[in-house]
């Protein structure tokens, strides 16, 4: 089936709608980033860049680590983003934009979120890293799928039950990481832990500046669930969306967090490029070995 203009869009140098890349700019390693800002200071480790783009917050490098070609783009804020981002690179991947049908053969990305973090733990101080086993989503996007068959159902019905989630909010869904590119990741300097991804950075996550929020307790309740000794350690706007994404998609996707607040002592980090910087390095030289 040939699908129609008005649901695949490309722009008319060929590219797809939002991200403004064609298929050839995409490596099949992809880093993603919510800062277009951050794009740049990951390309300049690369030996060799091939392309540049930028269109909206969708900011674009492909080159060489080493001998390895990867993409790095930003996605900009929030899962509205990770939909509009993960459907197009998808496309890129496994539809063919000449006859508008889904290839035969589907192929698959390794996927890495490299983005900053708010822990919710005391033990997981600011300027520390956190690689996602499972995305909490508190944000509602995979209910607009089916995608039933991914949730690990039990964890977040049992987190509506220990929190007394409201019902007029999303209800939560938990999607597993990729276990294979957890595992290599993995390494004593990283705490691992259940990662909730909220729609919004302050009343979502509990910030008060001059609105209230209808339970401020929350950030606790969420900080003291726990299931089978997991628990949720750090908030962010992306994770549980690419894992979604990526597993309906056939993709390997994993999220690490670099920790610059830590919301239960009410620290920041002071300098959080700094803890940025070193979780590049550390997920660069990963991908590399
Ligand atoms: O640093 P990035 O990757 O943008 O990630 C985090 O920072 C943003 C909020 O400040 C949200 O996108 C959140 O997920
Ligand atoms: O607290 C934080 C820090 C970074 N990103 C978030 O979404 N929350």
């Amino acid at each position: 089936m040939t699908i129609l203009a008005s649901e695949l869009i490309l722009n008319p140098d060929g590219s797809i709608y939002h991200l403004g890349i064609k298929p050839e700019d995409l490596a099949d390693t992809v880093i993603v980033v919510g800062d277009p800002g951050r794009v740049p200071t990951i390309s300049r480790h690369f030996n060799k860049i091939e392309i540049k783009k930028n269109k909206r917050e969708f900011c674009t490098h492909t080159g060489f680590y080493k001998s390895k070609r990867i993409t790095v783009m930003s996605t900009g804020m929030g899962t509205d983003n990770i939909d509009i981002a993960f459907t197009e690179l998808d496309a890129l991947k496994n539809i063919n934009f000449s006859t508008r049908r889904i290839k035969e053969e589907q192929s698959s990305l390794e996927i890495i979120r490299i983005g900053t973090t708010g822990s919710l733990q005391k033990n997981i101080p600011v300027d520390s890293f956190v690689a996602s086993e499972y995305g909490l989503g508190l944000d509602g996007l995979m209910h607009f799928y089916n995608s039933e068959h991914i949730f690990e159902k039990e964890i977040a019905d049992e987190f509506v039950r220990q929190t007394g989630w409201s019902t007029k909010k999303a209800y939560p869904y938990v999607v597993k990481g990729d276990g294979s590119l957890l595992e290599k990741f993995m390494s004593p300097e990283v705490n691992k832990g259940l990662t909730a991804t909220n729609c919004g950075f302050y009343g979502p996550q509990g910030r008060v500046l001059r609105l209230g929020i209808p339970d401020p307790d929350m950030n606790d309740k969420i900080a003291a669930f726990s299931f089978q000794n997991k628990v949720v350690t750090n908030f962010e706007m992306e994770t549980s969306a690419i894992y979604g994404m990526s597993k309906l998609l056939g993709h390997r996707a994993l999220s690490m967090n670099a920790v610059i607040a830590n919301r239960a002592t009410g620290n920041f980090s002071s300098d959080p490029k700094k803890v940025v910087a070193n979780l590049v390095n550390y997920c660069l030289e990963k991908l590399a070995s």
